[in-house]
């Protein structure tokens, strides 16, 4: 397993990358993604697989990376996943996935949360910056923030703090409460 140190060689500031490893927060987000044994389940932006290699039992386990620099690592990190080096913004409409899992630089997540309300997937838990704006997804999506995120949660440390998000898609007729 790809150890702290390593993960702080890995690190590329220019692409944001802090790789999430507190096992506290780890364990929020996965109980937040509630994955079920027959679900494809779609990691994007899956860094050095430090999100993906403890991920609960599912049907599928599909990771997205943009810095072909990681593809080796994540390979060797996840080996029964499915590795893709690609852009996430064109693979989530692509791929097929019932829970949808990203941490990706802020601009992405922006520009992400525009296109989910088209995608058929059942619930998204994402990292995001406290301006990420999830009102816009009320219509379509139960939204929750599940905790915060920062500093010594991650390796390298961040220095800004970010919010686990969990997007659960609104069943029909149900009455929209938040
Ligand atoms: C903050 S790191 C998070 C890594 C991992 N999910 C974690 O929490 O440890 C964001 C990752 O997204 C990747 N990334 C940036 N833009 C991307 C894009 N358009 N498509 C896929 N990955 C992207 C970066 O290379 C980086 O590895």
């Amino acid at each position: 397993m790809v150890n702290n140190d390593e993960l702080s060689v890995l690190a590329d500031p220019m692409f944001e990358q802090y790789f999430l490893v507190s096992p506290e927060k780890l364990t929020l987000l996965y109980e937040a993604a509630g994955i079920r044994p027959d679900d494809a389940v779609l990691e994007v932006g899956a860094g050095a697989g430090t999100v993906a290699r403890n991920m609960p039992p599912c049907k599928s386990l599909t990771v997205v990376e943009l810095d072909p620099r990681l593809i080796e690592t994540l390979r060797r990190e996840v080996p029964h996943a499915t590795v893709i080096q690609g852009d996430a913004l064109r693979l989530v409409r692509e791929l097929p996935y019932d829970v949808l899992i990203g941490n990706l630089p802020n601009v992405v997540t922006e520009e992400l949360v525009d296109v989910l309300p088209e995608l058929p997937f059942r619930t998204a838990v994402l990292a995001a910056g406290q301006r990420t704006d999830f009102d816009r997804l009320r219509g379509t999506f139960d939204v929750n923030e599940v905790t915060t995120i920062s500093g010594s949660d991650f390796t390298p440390p961040q220095p800004s703090v970010s919010r686990i998000v969990r997007l659960g898609r609104r069943v029909a007729g149900q009455r929209h409460t938040a």
